[in-house]
């Protein structure tokens, strides 16, 4: 096992972080992926978590990556060592999980694929070092404390230099508050892009939901510059 192959590499960590804010995705028909992905974009959301929870999860994340290069493509909900494989085979950028499997960690690093685990406790922080992890998605972050929660469990750390994504009942009400924080590598949640909106072909709402949080992540990110 190779620990360093679990960071995220300079250029993709930046292109997170531009994007401000991923869109998880749950995605039933694959002839849904590429539109979806194109109202997104039109609305100025260039990152996605594709989340492996539909059978065509993989069929439509190659779409993607086929029809719409620009887009960041994550898999999500990567549950098992076998999904890191199909995930990596289907182009996805890097991959990301609820929790912290050692096992999927394990085949993140041998595959070489850049993933962030869910972490919501220390423990699993220091479980996630152990592999060389250095951006963890926090999740489900509103519910175990918000930024608040994050900022006290991430002090000891900060020497370490983590960056986290917060998702988990995050919406575009909390996103500045989040993205205002230099602990935030970006933002991410379903609100963007939920599934029935997804079933519902409403792509002109996607845009216009993507816009809005776009103006948010803009706006954050002048006030830092
Ligand atoms: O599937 C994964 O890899 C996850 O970690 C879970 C998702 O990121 C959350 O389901 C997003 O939360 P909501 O925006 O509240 O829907």
């Amino acid at each position: 096992m190779n620990p360093t192959a679990m960071t995220f590499p300079p250029g993709l960590e930046q292109g997170i972080h531009a994007a401000g804010v991923i869109a998880v995705l749950v995605i039933d028909d694959p002839a849904d992926a590429v539109p979806l992905a194109g109202a997104l974009a039109a609305g100025g959301i260039n990152a996605i978590e594709l989340t492996l929870r539909t059978p065509s999860a993989l069929e439509s994340l190659a779409a993607i990556k086929k029809h719409a290069p620009q887009m960041l493509v994550g898999a999500g909900t990567v549950l098992t060592p076998a999904q890191i494989m199909q995930a990596r085979a289907a182009g996805a950028d890097f991959a990301v999980a609820p929790g912290c499997n050692p096992r999927v960690l394990a085949a993140a690093a041998e595959a070489g694929l850049p993933f962030a685990p869910g972490i919501a406790t220390p423990s699993d922080i220091e479980a996630a070092l152990e592999f060389g992890c250095r951006l963890l998605k926090f999740f489900p972050a509103e519910p175990s404390g918000g930024l608040a929660y994050l900022k006290n469990m991430a002090a000891p750390y900060a020497h370490l230099g983590l960056r986290y994504i917060p998702l988990g009942g995050v919406t575009a009400a909390t996103a500045a508050a989040w993205l205002a924080d230099p602990l935030i590598a970006a933002l991410g949640g379903s609100w963007l892009a939920p599934r029935v909106l997804i079933q519902a072909r409403d792509w002109s709402a996607v845009t216009q939901r993507a816009a809005e949080v776009a103006a948010i992540v803009r706006a954050a990110r002048n006030r830092s510059a």
